[in-house]
């Protein structure tokens, strides 16, 4: 059988851009083989970018106006498939995860989460002429799952191994990690995975905060290197229920944002640093890589023989080398070592749940997202094939 070509797009809490794969994709699970042909960030109109963030961090809207930021978006959505192709023979398929502006998990066991993403995948498959998977998160939602992660299925059969346990971790805006034991019977059952926490949206807004908009990060992790984390704030920030409650659990910039840096910022005036806003920032970059190890010693069974991270937080280089410390003797690098691209990870994840509902295949992980069954994810627009 051909492999099929798919463009997998997403957006995440970052709002940094839309991750744009075009793979190649062929088996169904365990033989499951992806190639990344052309991998690009397709950057937002600077304004359009400025109004997802407003209505990330809770802005009042009308339905007007969510009207047209939804179409703006789709055809940001549409132009980054389109331009991800040139010079490539067309793909046949789309997944699109679109931009994630709301997220309430669910609060507990037969409670119902909610997650909005906007991006309409019909206007995309319009557009664009090419059929369209969009909306994943609902089905598991519906299931009484909290609709995230998604990625671990994918994560499982790209990067799972017969003899060793893994981490994947990724590091976005917000940090997930998927836990994969050594490949066995009920291996699908065995496999955990959840949001830990913040992973680059505090440090970011602080970077943003300190530099009046000038600077939107903090390339390497340069800044934060030149300061000392405040172990008794992070400490006093790691007492945060988020991070004590066992999964699944998920979270978003409704938690971990702007509202959080600034009650972090007044939790800063009671302590001592000697170089500020340099301090500050490496006391945030700790907050996300103890929170990570901390999560690893609660909710695991042990800790992994490895850590392999992914996301743009995998470019940090200063964080990198804080959780390699903390991690001890587990060895950290990322999932470019075993050919999965770090940076393209989640828009290669969309392709494939894309190309898994096209086929019939279920993409969510019950013992992951506490969803009561596996369901296919995602709706098909327009059938172009
Ligand atoms: N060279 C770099 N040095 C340090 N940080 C970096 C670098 N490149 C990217 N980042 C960080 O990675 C972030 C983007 O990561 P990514 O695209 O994985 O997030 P996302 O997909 O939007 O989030 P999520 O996974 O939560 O949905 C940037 O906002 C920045 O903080
Ligand atoms: C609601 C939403 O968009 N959640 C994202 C976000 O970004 C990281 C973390 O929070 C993750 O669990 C999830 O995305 C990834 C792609 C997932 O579903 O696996």
């Amino acid at each position: 059988m051909h492999p099929t070509r798919v463009i997998g797009l997403m957006s995440g809490t970052s709002v940094d851009g839309i991750d744009t794969a075009l793979v190649e994709i062929s088996g169904r699970d365990l033989d499951l083989k992806v190639e990344l042909i052309a991998g690009e960030t397709y950057p937002y109109p600077p304004q359009l970018r400025e109004q997802i963030l407003e209505l990330g961090a809770g802005a009042a809207v009308s339905m007007a106006e969510l009207a047209t930021i939804d179409d703006a978006i789709s055809r940001t959505f549409a132009e980054a498939a389109q331009f991800i192709q040139v010079g490539h023979q067309a793909a046949t398929l789309i997944g699109s995860h679109g931009q994630t502006v709301y997220h309430r998990p669910r609060q507990g066991a037969g409670e119902l989460g909610y997650s909005f993403q906007l991006g309409r995948g019909s206007l995309i498959a319009h557009l664009t002429g090419i059929t369209t998977v969009s909306n994943f998160r609902s089905a598991d939602i519906a299931a009484s799952g909290h609709g995230a992660p998604l990625v671990p299925r994918v994560d499982a059969y790209l990067l799972g191994d017969s003899r060793e346990e893994r981490c994947i971790q990724n590091i976005g805006g917000i940090s997930n990690v998927t836990y994969l034991p050594a490949v066995s019977d009920n291996w699908l059952s065995q496999i955990r995975g959840w949001d830990t926490g913040p992973g680059n949206s505090l440090l970011d807004l602080a970077v943003q905060h300190f530099t009046n908009g000038a600077k939107t990060y903090d390339e390497n992790g340069d800044w934060a290197a030149s300061g000392t984390p405040c172990y008794p704030l992070v400490e006093k920030w790691l007492s945060h229920e988020y991070f004590h409650l066992p999964p699944p659990k998920s979270t978003g910039r409704e938690l971990f944002g702007v509202a959080y840096l600034h009650q972090c910022l007044e939790d800063a005036q009671g302590y001592q640093f000697s170089t500020w806003p340099a301090d500050f920032l490496a006391t945030i970059t700790e907050l996300t890589a103890v929170s990570i190890v901390h999560n690893y010693d609660t909710f695991l069974p042990r800790r992994p023989h490895q850590v392999l991270l992914c996301g743009g937080g995998s470019r940090n280089i200063y964080l990198k080398r804080r959780l390699e410390l903390l991690l001890g003797k587990v060895p950290v690098s990322t999932t470019d070592k075993l050919g999965i691209s770090a940076s393209f990870k989640e828009a290669i994840a969309f392709a494939v749940l894309a190309y898994w509902r096209s086929i019939g295949i279920p993409g969510n992980l019950p013992s992951v997202t506490g969803a009561s069954q596996e369901v296919l994810l995602g709706e098909i627009h327009g059938n172009y094939c």
